[in-house]
């Protein structure tokens, strides 16, 4: 493996920038050089090891092309290995579509807010520098990949064009555009590679790779989930490559990085809080950093319900969602730390958690758009308010309750929340403020790094009583959580600095000392205020405010 990549043919704008000392950086490992071994490292230990045998799994003739989407890795990519078990060459590509720049369904809020795009950035980055240890690069386009595939399928005579299925509307939708356009291309005579394409035109080939168990080894048709989310089956081993998967074809120009003013959007620095760093290279890092480095693997179950600071949890979603991080990897890391180290109830819960991302994954095969609609899967009619005052109070972080207000501006100044959050701030603004639970997930889908939509709406439907499992009121009472998971005060202290100064006990509870609450609470009695706090509301439309 050359681990010395050449340049590219464009500077990244993704070159480390001075950061505050506030910052955390995720991970933080001294340096890129160091991740940079770690990677290293990892890649040789998931490299097929003699040469000659490997050479000769290669059977395929021709070029084919592996359209990078949410699979942004090299490691355990199985639509990467196909792509060279399958040809001559190589050509990886990654289109920057213009409508992921767009603005969100019904609300219109920015589709990809500038965290996440700077994310994806550094993760094209990292994709392109890893791509070249392998002897590969990655082409860069700017457009639709409907417009991009075909006529680079039909440029480079690609027999076929491989990629990670996805399964919500909106790619699918892409899915059916891209196999449609390549339809009307035809394949010179003796270019298509027959042991995978029998048409004239080239072919598109979707394949599963989101999750930690594969659909196709479901014991159960993922059509008709059980409620048990612990699927009884195997987990495919991670897929080993060789060290070597080029040549690449001859590309005059791969392509720049999308600037973030290119995509229509304003930079913004990370001032305070966590700093997660794109790309494979850093995932592989963080794993490395979280289970054997720090060793917190061990204690995770009992850390997991933090909220500051990067170590209570893995903080592994950001990488999952792009596809930077293979979870199939994360299960062969936590089986090696079983092994090596200890086996206990936190390391089998990392992945009983990695199982809920693949149970909101599946759900999503199963249920569809209705994921995305107001009533949800179980059609619930109910009354939801769209009040602009009270959802931007909750938004900005104005609500005059610090738990929420904390919460809300970590969102918005890092593009993380811890998950002890996201379920108080979704309880809040749809159970106490009866906000229609679509402007809080599409919120999040504008500022979250990990945004995925199946573990998004699915989380929001399940914790707004519209999911599938209609059994839990999942109502999260404010000082009963600020008591048990911020006890001191210090959460919310850390995002809104004018409570540092208020006596530890009262920073959740500040009453005058800090900004008027929009709306009562529809449960429970906050220890500050001995007025109707506790009166029981529907959600009636007494607070709207239009
Ligand atoms: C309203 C709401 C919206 C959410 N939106 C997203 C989203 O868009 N993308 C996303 O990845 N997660 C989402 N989650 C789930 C969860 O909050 C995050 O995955 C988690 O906080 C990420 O931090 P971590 O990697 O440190 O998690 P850890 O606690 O270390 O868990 C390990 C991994 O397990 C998975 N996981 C854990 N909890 C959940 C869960 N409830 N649902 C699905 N997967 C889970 C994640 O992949 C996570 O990285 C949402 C949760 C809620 C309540
Ligand atoms: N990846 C995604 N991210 C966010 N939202 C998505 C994604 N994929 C699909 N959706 C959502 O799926 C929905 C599809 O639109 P819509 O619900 O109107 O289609 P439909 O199922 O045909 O229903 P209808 O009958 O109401 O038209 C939209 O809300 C859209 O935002």
């Amino acid at each position: 493996m050359n681990s010395s990549p050449s340049s590219t043919s464009c500077s990244s704008s993704s070159a480390t920038q001075q950061q505050p000392p506030s910052i955390n950086h995720v991970p933080d490992l001294g340096g890129a050089n160091e991740m940079d071994r770690v990677a290293d490292h990892t890649f040789r230990s998931y490299t097929l090891k003699n040469n000659a045998s490997v050479g000769n799994k290669r059977s395929g003739k021709g070029t084919a092309i592996v359209w990078f989407r949410n699979d942004l890795r090299v490691l355990d990519n199985e639509p990467l290995y196909k792509a060279w078990l399958s040809s001559q060459t190589v050509l990886p590509v990654f289109c920057v579509d213009p409508r992921l720049f767009s603005t969100t369904y019904h609300f219109s809020f920015p589709k990809t807010g500038a965290l996440r795009a700077q994310f994806l950035v550094e993760c094209l980055a990292d994709l392109r520098k890893n791509l070249m240890k392998f002897g590969l690069n990655l082409l860069i386009q700017h457009g639709k990949p409907e417009d991009i595939l075909p006529s680079l399928a039909k440029a480079f005579n690609a027999h076929t064009v491989y990629a990670q299925k996805e399964t919500c509307s909106e790619e699918l939708n892409v899915e059916r555009l891209v196999s449609k356009g390549l339809q009307q291309v035809v394949i010179p005579s003796g270019e298509s590679n027959s042991s995978t394409n029998s048409n004239n035109f080239p072919k598109l080939q979707l394949i599963w790779g989101t999750t930690l168990y594969h659909i196709d080894d479901l014991p159960f048709d993922a059509g008709s989930l059980p409620d048990a989310v612990e699927a009884k089956c195997a987990i495919r081993p991670c897929i080993k490559l060789p060290a070597l998967l080029g040549p690449p074809p001859l590309v005059e120009d791969w392509g720049c990085l999308p600037s973030l003013e290119k995509l229509g959007l304003s930079s913004q620095n990370v001032s305070k809080g966590m700093k997660f760093v794109g790309g494979e290279t850093a995932a592989l890092s963080r794993v490395y950093e979280y289970f054997w480095k720090k060793d917190l693997l061990k204690v995770y179950k009992e850390t997991r319900n933090g909220m500051l600071g990067p170590d209570y949890s893995t903080k592994f979603s950001p990488w999952l969602a792009s596809g930077s991080l293979s979870p199939r990897f994360i299960y062969e890391e936590v089986k090696r730390y079983e092994n090596e180290r200890i086996a206990n109830g936190s390391t089998y819960w990392v992945l009983f958690e990695l199982i809920w991302r693949d149970y909101f994954r599946f759900l999503s095969v199963k249920y569809g758009n209705s994921i995305f609609h107001l009533g949800g899967p179980r059609k619930v009619q109910q009354k939801w308010s769209q009040d602009k005052i009270l959802f931007e109070s909750w938004r900005d972080g104005r609500t005059g309750y610090p738990l929420i207000d904390a919460n809300m501006k970590e969102l918005s100044t890092t593009g993380f929340m811890s998950n002890r959050g996201r379920q108080i701030v979704c309880s809040f603004l749809v159970r106490d403020m009866g906000i229609d639970w679509r402007m809080g997930a599409e919120w999040f889908e504008t500022c979250l790094l990990d945004y995925d939509p199946c573990s998004n709406y699915g989380n929001w439907t399940y914790g707004s009583g519209v999911g599938n499992d209609p059994r839990e009121d999942r109502y999260f009472s404010i000082p009963k959580q600020a008591q048990t998971y911020d006890p001191e005060g210090e959460y919310v202290a850390h995002w809104l600095p004018r409570l540092q100064t208020i006596p530890k006990e009262k920073r959740n509870f500040p009453g005058n000392l800090y900004i008027r609450q929009i709306v009562p609470l529809k449960f429970g009695r906050l220890q500050s205020d001995n007025k109707s706090h506790g009166a029981r509301r529907t959600n009636d439309r007494r607070w709207n405010r239009n």
